[in-house]
């Protein structure tokens, strides 16, 4: 018989936003159903009057007590949390969360990292020098540089090849090497962690048209083909460059199995308006698993945890999923 999967690591996220709801909420929707088991490195202050829950000071005791209460790894709160009215003085306590659940996922003892929303201009605000998540998990992994960022929803897997800057720098950050490494490290992956044997990829054009044979702009001549005729030369199956304005249609998205884009919108904007209930970010290049909500901090409806959650919990849901079948598939439980 297979040993249970290890329990994931679920962050406490910007405390005054949705993640203290939602992971109330996904605890009350998986702990009966044998799949997606988690932790919460959170303050049981935020929950306990809400659901019942069991402090916990291992991950290994997790498993043991999730179906009848919330197992929390406390990580306490500096400031009173007020729902919608994030303060930088808790933001130890979510860079804190972060942190640990990394190091359980390196030491093997979870699963995986399933993180919720930060705001990144709070946590900026206490001198956090990352820009998001994900360039910060590389760091804790030392592995900067190697992070990319996959969103994954039943109907489309999207790929940036530039992520948290601006456009201007995006594209001048655009080069041919970094579309081959991050096709590479986003082949690797649906292999090795969506059980896909012979992933297709298909490459976005960065300007209207994808550049009209260069009347429209020549990023897709001098920047992307060569990056296409290299990645086919090593095996890989990859089409493009496409105009980004069609690739993404219903007829289009069943020909490949992530499209790779060139920079953050037009990787996340079909994405959300196709799926954004059930949309996860993933980061792939890192030896860790890490999953997330597609959404952010939602400060507007964030309120106190009750027995009811105003937010939907689909997006974590999905992420928790994701991030259990992932680690099945690392583990060789799923093929
Ligand atoms: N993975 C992460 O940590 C992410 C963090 N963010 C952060 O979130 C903060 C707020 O960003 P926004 O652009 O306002 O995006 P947002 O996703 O927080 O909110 C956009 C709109 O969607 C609604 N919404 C979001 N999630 C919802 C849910 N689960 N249920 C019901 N309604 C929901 C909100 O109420 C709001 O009206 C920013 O500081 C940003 O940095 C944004 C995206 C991802
Ligand atoms: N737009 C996606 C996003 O902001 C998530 O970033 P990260 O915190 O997962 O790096």
């Amino acid at each position: 018989m297979m040993p249970p999967s290890r329990p994931l690591a679920l962050t406490l996220g910007d405390p005054a936003g949705i993640g203290p709801q939602l992971a109330a909420e996904a605890w009350r929707r998986l702990r009966h159903s044998g799949e997606g088991a988690f932790f919460w490195l959170g303050d049981p202050h935020l929950v306990e009057a809400a659901v019942p829950v069991t402090l916990i000071e291992t991950p290994e005791e997790a498993g043991a007590v999730f179906a009848d209460s919330l197992p929390i790894l406390p990580v306490l709160c500096e400031a009173d949390v007020i729902p919608g009215q994030p303060d930088p003085r808790n933001a130890a306590a979510t860079i804190s969360s972060i942190r640990l659940a990394v190091e359980y996922a390196l030491a093997a003892r979870a699963g995986g990292v399933v993180t919720n929303p930060i705001a990144k201009h709070v946590l900026a605000t206490a001198g956090f020098p990352y820009p998001g998540h994900t360039e910060f998990l590389a760091a804790l992994c030392g592995m900067t540089g190697e992070e990319i960022m996959m969103l994954v929803s039943p109907q489309l897997r999207v790929v940036p090849v530039t992520v948290h800057v601006s456009l201007r720098k995006a594209l001048e950050t655009l080069t041919t090497d970094r579309i081959v490494s991050i096709a590479e490290t986003a082949y690797t992956a649906l292999k090795r962690d969506f059980g896909i044997e012979a992933p297709r990829l298909a490459i976005a054009g960065l300007n209207p048209h994808a550049g009209e044979q260069g009347l429209m702009g020549e990023e897709e001549i001098t920047i992307i083909r060569p990056a296409i005729e290299r990645l086919r030369a090593r095996g890989i199956d990859c089409q493009g460059p496409f105009p980004p304005d069609t690739m993404f249609s219903a007829t289009a998205r069943p020909n490949y199995d992530a499209a790779i884009c060139m920079y953050h919108d037009q990787a996340l904007i079909p994405l959300k308006t196709i799926d954004m209930a059930e949309g996860v970010n993933v980061t792939l290049g890192l030896p860790i698993i890490r999953t997330s909500p597609d959404h952010g901090t939602a400060f507007d409806i964030a309120g106190p945890v009750t027995e009811t959650c105003r937010a939907d919990v689909s997006s974590l849901l999905a992420a928790i999923r994701l991030a259990d079948g992932m680690s099945a598939y690392r583990e060789g439980k799923r093929s």
